[in-house]
């Protein structure tokens, strides 16, 4: 029988050793506080952020919520995130994106305080990363590694391959399974939109993690028998007159094939928010040097 991987639960897991993380807090007189910063109006964005904001009022972390006008010159955004840059109260600081056309993305993430900067984008945290030693593991794979050890998965020796090589999934989470760190050490391969024939190394993995960010795009074909099927796609399609989301894998056909899939939604997403909670309880540790039982 194919495992689907329940994202939900172990999200809730993780959000539960926050908690106990930010109790730790409270009591070396310790308020952690995230600020989200959206300059936007696309109603997925804000769909985003007010739910990074509920995760946390449910753990207990002060919500900081700024809105920058989408039609202000790039120079409002970048006194935002100085002055939360400046802000005790604020130990992460998260710019929501994508970001209006006419705002160097590069210049904003630059900006933020690399010790606030929970979403480990900064150049500085990307490179700690690389360099083995990393102060914040990005979000979404760190998510992922997450998944794989819930479900008994140990990446180590395998083959992995991860389909998409954006900054903020595919580089880091090729990083993390190549590395030696626990949840590392597979042998990683990283497709992309110019592989030839993809198929090939996808029918090689044992773990397939697919952030392409084209709908369905990994079909059950392209798999192994057995196969771990991470899916990190968030696609909102029209189906049938119906707006649904869909992931960059075609489930029905790759939950024949896989060991275990994530579904699309319930897998990777709440997983992502969860790390980021997670990201903020360590940016207040390591600010306040108060030792924290992270999970
Ligand atoms: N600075 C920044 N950091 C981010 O981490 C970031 C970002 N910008 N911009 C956009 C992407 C996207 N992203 C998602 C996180 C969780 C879900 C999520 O929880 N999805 C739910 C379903 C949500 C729904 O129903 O629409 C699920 O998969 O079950 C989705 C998408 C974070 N991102």
């Amino acid at each position: 029988m194919t495992e689907v991987i329940d994202g939900n639960a172990v999200a809730a897991g993780i959000r539960e050793g926050v908690a106990d993380c930010v109790d730790a807090l409270t009591g070396a007189d310790v308020k952690p506080g995230l600020a989200t910063v959206l300059m936007s109006a696309d109603p997925a964005s804000e769909t985003y952020v007010s739910m990074k904001q509920r995760d946390c009022e449910e753990v207990g972390i002060e919500g900081i919520h700024v809105e920058v006008d989408p039609d202000a010159p790039a120079e409002e955004l970048y006194a935002t995130v100085d002055e939360l840059n400046d802000d005790p109260s604020v130990h992460g600081v998260l710019v929501q994106l994508p970001l209006p056309e006419h705002v160097d993305k590069r210049e904003v993430v630059r900006r933020i305080d690399p010790a606030k900067d929970v979403d480990a984008f900064h150049p500085e945290n990307v490179g700690r990363l690389v360099a083995g030693d990393p102060r914040f593991k990005p979000c979404t794979p760190h998510g992922v590694q997450r998944l794989l050890e819930a479900t008994g998965v140990d990446p180590e020796g395998k083959e992995a391959v991860v389909v998409g090589r954006s900054d903020i999934v595919g580089k880091p989470m090729a990083n993390l399974l190549f590395g030696r760190d626990e949840g590392g050490n597979a042998t990683t391969t990283v497709c992309h939109s110019r592989t030839d024939d993809l198929a090939e190394h996808t029918r090689r993995a044992d773990v397939v993690v697919a952030a392409a960010g084209v709908p369905e795009f990994i079909t059950g074909d392209m798999l192994s028998e057995g196969a771990v099927v991470v899916d990190v796609g968030v696609n909102r399609v029209e189906r049938d007159g119906d707006s649904t989301l869909v992931g960059d894998v075609e489930f029905e056909s790759a939950e024949r094939k896989a060991s275990a899939i994530t579904p699309v939604p319930g897998g990777v997403g709440p997983m992502t928010r969860a790390m980021l909670l997670y990201n903020t309880v360590k940016a207040a540790a390591l600010d306040a040097d108060v030792d924290v039982p992270l999970p």
